[in-house]
């Protein structure tokens, strides 16, 4: 299984992205051949022994122990007991010298508090990674801690990279695959595929299959299909479309269903046993025919794994949590800290208890449950959001002052959000003002006009900005623009933080980037763009569900309405140093439009072309 870096759906290497259209350049790894699995004896003892599912009986756990969930949140000084608080004013010098810019009141709260387990809960650009720098830099100069006794997990291997330009070199600063990958080297000879590689394997799955499961595969695909071509007809009887989606649904649908089933199920620690439940918890045909195919496949795919000494990044996690559990580990980590931690999954979870439990050692995670954006990856909010029922008596100290974005747009971004009553209630408060930055454009109905009015604000914006960021749900929205406007991509996904739109007639528009709005998370300019704001099945919010067959081992993120595109409207909104654009169409606004409309009017500009 694999995901479009750019929108996030799921993706075949070598295939086209059904959203986006980009397309993934690394061929698939060749599956090494084998006769079935079932047909060779093999005496080696498998790798991966079946995992025990705990997570609903752990917050019970904290909760007999406490007698309740505690917390205590943080917010100004006077929280603070007077020795913490005497330790903040002894060390203001520091604080003011530490990073490169002084911190502030709630920073200086954050590197300071010092329980066995503290949550720092964040807002968009109140510098969350910049406060974790400062505290482990803290640690080691006033508590007298070890860089090497520190642990700082990240989920990406590009925030490590940051973070090992900013921190002591002694600490030692790890993705949790890279963590699980040296606890699994030190007692297991196993090698671990890449996450695509399961693709390789359902190949060799479906070319061995028998009869009755390629016409179940069929049968399913056939309904599958069936349901998105009604509704795509009766929204908009878009032919094209419509031949574009059924050859991607055809051609790449099926096996990434499989392989994300697969993935979720391993990451959310369900075991075998679980299909004979799911099947008879269902009267759904397709979802049987679904379920059916996927326990055949899963234990093809164990054995498989098995047989060649292999293990997938599920197996890396969960086995190094138990290897970690069992026979503990070489380095005493007295702190561990973890950024990003809204991006937690139910493995990365595990393996943060299985450290802490056999080190002691003391716990910070910082985070902004607001930008959670990746509930379809298996992270589960509930760890960030209910964090005191998973780890005893925390501190939560909230970081409330954001230094990027002006006060009147926190505050469209922040009651959009808070719609979710799930979500934690935040202050989010800048120095800045700026009347009416949220801007919601109605361009001309004809397209040619349409295009050369957004062309026409780019090139303005360019002008008066360092930077213009256009944001789109799908790449594929980017691209239809850019296509039609005689501009150029240059950029490296991998490499570059930002990629940039070039005109090649106009010298002068070098400083225009884009991005989708998933993958511009962590990233900040001047203005900001966000295409497409219609309703539509491809618009945004995206109206493109994942299959329904997922929802028996998807995490619960999606409990409110659009939650989760509502989160990354606020990503995308959030980016902005001034201005949003927003370039919908009024004869069809994308639901947020409206919702802006009727909540924050007053906040607004709205600029109608005809
Ligand atoms: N105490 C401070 N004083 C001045 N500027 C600050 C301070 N803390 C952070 N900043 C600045 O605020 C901006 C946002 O910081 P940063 O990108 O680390 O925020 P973030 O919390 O990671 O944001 P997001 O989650 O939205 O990506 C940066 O330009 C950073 O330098």
């Amino acid at each position: 299984m694999d995901f479009c870096s750019e929108c996030g759906s799921m993706i075949l290497n070598g295939s086209k992205c059904p959203m986006c259209g980009c397309i993934k350049t690394a061929e698939t790894k060749e599956v090494k051949k084998t006769p079935r699995p079932e047909k060779k004896k093999t005496n080696k003892k498998p790798v991966i022994e079946t995992f025990t599912k705990d997570i609903k009986t752990e917050p019970e756990k904290i909760a007999s122990k406490n007698g309740k969930y505690l917390k205590k949140d943080y917010k100004s000084i006077d929280d603070l007991d007077d020795k913490t608080r005497q330790e903040l004013l002894a060390n203001d010098k520091f604080f003011k010298t530490v990073n490169s810019k002084p911190l502030d009141t709630q920073q200086k709260i954050a590197c300071v508090l010092d329980s066995k387990n503290v949550q720092i809960i964040a807002g968009a650009g109140t510098g969350k990674t910049f406060t974790l720098i400062a505290k482990i830099k803290y640690l080691i100069a006033k508590k007298h801690v070890r860089p090497e006794d520190i642990l700082c997990l990240s989920f990406s291997n590009t925030s490590v990279r940051d973070l090992k330009g900013k921190l002591p070199e002694n600490v030692e600063i790890r993705t949790f695959h890279s963590l699980g990958r040296s606890v699994i080297k030190q007692h297991h000879k196993v090698s671990v595929i890449e996450n695509n590689e399961i693709l390789a394997i359902i190949n060799d799955y479906l070319a061995n299959a028998n009869t009755d499961t390629l016409k179940d595969i069929l049968e399913f695909c056939d309904s599958y299909f069936l349901n998105i071509e009604s509704y795509i007809i009766r929204r908009n009887d878009r032919k094209e479309l419509l031949n574009e989606l059924k050859e991607a649904f055809t051609k790449v649908a099926f096996k990434p269903l499989l392989a994300d089933f697969i993935n979720l199920f391993k990451g959310n620690n369900f075991t075998k046993d679980y299909f004979s439940y799911f099947r008879s918890s269902n009267d759904d045909k397709d979802h049987d025919i679904f379920l059916k195919i996927a326990e055949d496949f899963y234990s093809y795919y164990q054995k498989y794994l098995d047989m060649h000494q292999q293990i997938d990044f599920n197996d890396m996690i969960n086995e190094s949590s138990k290897l970690i559990k069992k026979y503990g580990l070489k380095k005493h980590y007295r702190y561990i800290l973890v950024d990003e931690y809204q991006d937690t999954t139910y493995t990365n979870y595990n393996l943060i208890k299985s450290l802490q439990d056999k080190t002691d050692a003391h716990l910070t995670v910082v985070g902004d449950d607001w930008q959670s954006i990746y509930g379809f990856r298996g992270t589960n909010i509930e760890f960030f959001s209910h964090f005191e029922e998973y780890f005893e008596n925390p501190q939560r100290i909230f970081i409330e002052k954001t230094y990027r974005n002006p006060q009147e747009l926190i505050d469209i971004a922040g009651s959009f959000i808070m719609k979710n009553p799930k979500q934690i209630r935040k202050s989010l408060k800048s120095p800045k003002n700026l009347k009416k930055p949220v801007k919601i454009i109605y361009p001309q109905k004809n397209p040619i006009e349409k295009r050369e009015m957004i062309y026409n604000l780019i090139k303005d914006l360019s002008k008066k900005s360092e930077d213009v960021l256009i944001l789109g749900r799908t790449n594929n929205n980017i691209n239809q623009f850019i296509k039609h406007r005689n501009l150029v991509k240059k950029g490296n996904l991998k490499k570059d933080k930002f990629l940039r739109i070039l005109d090649k007639t106009d010298k002068s528009m070098n400083n225009v980037y884009y991005r989708t709005l998933h993958s511009s998370k962590g990233l900040e300019a001047d203005n900001v763009i966000i295409i497409n704001m219609v309703d539509d099945y491809l618009g945004f919010p995206s109206k493109l569900k994942t299959h329904s067959v997922l929802n028996y081992v998807n995490t619960k993120n999606y409990d409110y309405k659009y939650s989760e595109e509502r989160r990354l409207f606020y990503v995308g909104l959030t980016r902005s140093k001034n201005n949003v654009y927003l370039i919908s169409d009024k004869n069809n606004p994308s639901e947020f439009i409206e919702e802006l409309i009727d909540d924050s009017l007053e906040n607004l500009e709205i600029i109608e072309y005809n």
